[in-house]
């Protein structure tokens, strides 16, 4: 197979520059297709001030955040727009017009990402003969022919003697690494790995904690062609087996300890646990990570080196291995990564993406939507079980600086992230709504002046974070919330630089998604109804296929079962007036009273400022009489006294009196999955009486006691109704 010529040492190519001269990736594919033969979507629409002038469209005072019109011009998104038409591949009649743009890239999806390579200069090594070969769902042929490597692209764009990962640890230590010291570390570790055996499509594991070798060992995987598959190190051994061992890894990276509410956390005992749980693995390189002073005895054994039965080596080792010269270059399919679902019903799947789709995907997400740069320091709060670690890492494709954070996010205090962002420096912030709004009811007053842009994903963003945001952190800087998912490791909805944000609104469908909003018939759900969010055309980071899913039956039932060719996310989302959209909850955790369909979101919003709620679940759970019964647990943050009468009369006021739960009950505490999740359906299930350890692997969950209290709870409420 062919080689990118010394990728780790390579001059960063600027990017945005295609060479005219060859022929682009549109031209190819229209000698292979006819893309108008194609089925066009109906595109949804972000107003402009003066289009919506024109329409009497929605009071654009109402809009919280409204783009800077001189700004926007410098923004990559412009850029792009404007080269697409000096180009001639698009004629636009205003490139700061994001509804244009869209319904380019959903129109002529194979121009489009066709498009994203030539615009960021995709360092092919083989060219491929085409875009989109094969327009269906599932099935879609990308790019036919092309060959590449992400490790490469990642390695690329940075400038020597610039930050390109720092670690914060809880205790204020800093760990960082110039991109000249990660492409050294990099080409070193591939260099090791490949000592011990590891062929291209082999799979390799971490078991790591937030930290600079977590992602010098990622890009080392992809160097050398090899799958990475990550659980963080907070995972007991049976719960990190259960998504690892399906995949028989050659190498296992195994971290010491990590820190979380200012406590060391040994797990030198647990790696070895995992060691011994996933077959044929045949090498650990142990890497200290915060348990490393925490006691005698780290496996850190500097080993054999020789791919023999489970060999084990030091990071030292690895980093001091003969580094590799080249990455090696494979199909635009080739699986990158095993990413899991969150494993809240039954046995986590593993989802695989390839190089090409990921690539394209982390050009398009943050390059665009997020408008990130070389000079940019990129923070998201995550954690390396949540696809957006993956995200987060693509920083790197940009020259970004990627800042990693190990810890709490409100140890020890409130304000822990807040002060990463003011103390380093960061410009891209990423974190969930639920921090913004533990960050209001701290009344914190966060002062950040060098943020530009904020991201939230994970949950819905309720407006009342908009308008604190606004208040206590910036009105200048743009808040926007993004939905996408693991499965795609990308966006479906989201904020662009050139859109304007309405408080409890995305803004509206990423680049190249072709959202639709259906009823439960396949058919469009008129604007201000809710339905099922559906993918109509194919996106280049769709998976690959399912771990272990022959046939891809997993697959198909999972997106496809619906409605055949489309794609249903399982989102219950709403289109308004104005082309943005609202997200509910899980189409499949939608609360359905009485034939009244209810998102979750409205009742979390609706008590999300009150100073003495903590935390809220609610659930609509069909009786086996017929009944329907709805209780909404919530977790106070002192005296609950007088607490479910204030919830019910806030929601009743707020949301309606629809939204006003069967019961209220009160609990200490409330179990989420490790990524933050709140457990609706599992809780559903469970008290629809499923097999709570089947309903859910409890090694997923944060607080399996708080999901214990919540069942017991709600059993005790029910039985005495
Ligand atoms: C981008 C996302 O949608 C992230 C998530 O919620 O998992």
């Amino acid at each position: 197979m062919p080689r990118h010529p010394d990728p780790p040492a390579a001059t960063p190519r600027p990017a945005e520059s295609a060479d005219a001269a060859r022929p682009t990736l549109s031209e190819l594919d229209r000698a292979q297709r006819d893309d108008a033969a194609q089925p066009t979507v109906s595109q949804p629409a972000v107003p402009r001030p003066d289009a919506v002038q024109a329409e009497g469209g929605p009071d654009l005072r109402s809009a919280g955040w409204w783009p800077d019109p001189v700004a926007v011009r410098e923004t990559r998104i412009v850029r792009f727009a404007q080269w697409l038409n000096d180009h001639g591949r698009a004629a636009f009649a205003d490139v700061t017009d994001y509804r244009e743009l869209h319904a380019w890239s959903v129109a002529s999806p194979g121009d489009f990402w066709g498009a994203v390579a030539d615009f960021f200069a995709v360092d092919w090594t083989t060219r491929p003969g085409g875009t989109l070969a094969r327009r269906t769902m599932p099935g879609a042929v990308w790019f036919p022919g092309g060959t590449l490597n992400v490790g490469h692209h990642l390695l690329r764009a940075g400038a020597a003697d610039q930050d390109a990962v720092v670690l914060v640890g809880e205790d204020g230590e800093r760990t960082s690494l110039t991109y000249a010291q990660l492409r050294a570390q990099s080409a070193a570790v591939a260099g090791h790995l490949r000592a011990l055996g590891v062929e291209p499509g082999d799979r390799v594991a971490a078991y790591l904690p937030n930290c600079v070798e977590g992602v010098v060992a990622f890009v080392a995987t992809a160097l050398v062609g090899a799958v990475w598959a990550q659980t963080g190190l907070d995972y007991a051994a049976h719960s990190a087996a259960e998504r690892m061992a399906q995949l028989s890894p050659r190498v296992l990276f195994a971290g010491t300890g990590y820190r979380f509410g200012g406590r060391v956390h040994d797990r030198r005992a647990e790696a070895r646990k995992l060691r011994d749980l996933l077959p044929g693995l045949r090498h650990t390189i142990t890497i200290e990570t915060a348990g490393k002073r925490s006691g005698p005895g780290a496996g850190t054994s500097s080993g054999s080196g020789d791919g023999g039965a489970a060999g084990e080596s030091s990071w030292t080792d690895a980093v001091g291995a003969e580094p590799v010269r080249e990455s090696l270059s494979v199909p635009f399919d080739h699986p990158l990564w095993v990413l899991f679902t969150s494993g809240t019903t039954g046995r986590p799947k593993g989802i695989v993406h390839g190089h090409g789709g990921i690539l394209l995907e982390q050009l398009v997400s943050p390059g665009l939507h997020m408008d990130l740069r070389a000079d940019d320091t990129f923070f998201w709060y995550t954690t390396p079980n949540w696809m957006m670690w993956n995200a987060q890492v693509c920083g790197l494709l940009h020259g970004a600086t990627t800042m990693l954070y190990d810890g709490k996010p409100t140890w020890p205090g409130p304000d822990a992230l807040w002060r990463i962002v003011a103390n380093e420096g960061v410009t891209v912030f990423g974190t969930s709504p639920g921090y913004l709004e533990a960050s209001q009811r701290a009344e914190l007053r966060p002062d950040v002046p060098s943020l530009r842009l904020t991201g939230v994903t994970g949950s819905v963003l309720p407006a009342g974070a908009n308008a604190w945001f606004r208040e206590r952190v910036s009105d200048r800087v743009q808040l926007g919330s993004m939905s996408g998912g693991t499965d795609i490791c990308g966006i479906f909805v989201a904020g662009a630089p050139t859109t304007p944000v309405y408080d409890g609104e995305i803004s509206g469908p990423a680049l190249g998604a072709a959202v639709e909003v259906w009823d439960d018939e396949g058919k469009p759900a008129p604007a201000g109804t809710p339905g099922e969010m559906v993918i109509t055309e194919p996106m280049p980071s769709m998976p690959l296929r399912f771990w272990d899913d022959p046939g891809d039956v997993r697959l198909r039932e999972t997106y496809f079962g619906a409605f055949p060719g489309v794609w249903r996310h399982g989102d219950l989302i709403e289109r308004t007036g104005r082309g943005t959209y609202v997200i509910h909850g899980r189409s499949d955790a939608t609360i359905n009273r009485h034939g009244v369909r209810l998102g979750s979101a409205e009742i979390y919003a609706a008590i999300g400022d009150l100073p003495d709620v903590a935390d809220a679940l609610v659930v609509g759970v069909e009786e086996a009489d017929g009944g329907y019964w709805m209780p909404l647990f919530v977790a106070p943050t002192g005296d609950a006294a007088g607490l479910a009468d204030r919830v019910r009369r806030l929601i009743a006021e707020r949301a309606s009196p629809r939204h006003v739960p069967d019961d209220v009950i009160v609990v200490s505490r409330l179990p989420h999955t490790r990524t933050g999740k709140r457990l609706e359906v599992p809780v559903k299930r469970i008290l629809q009486g499923a097999d709570p350890l089947r309903a859910i692997d409890r090694g997923a969950v944060d607080d399996a006691g708080a999901l214990d209290l919540v069942i017991a709870a709600a059993r005790e409420r029910r039985g005495s109704r």
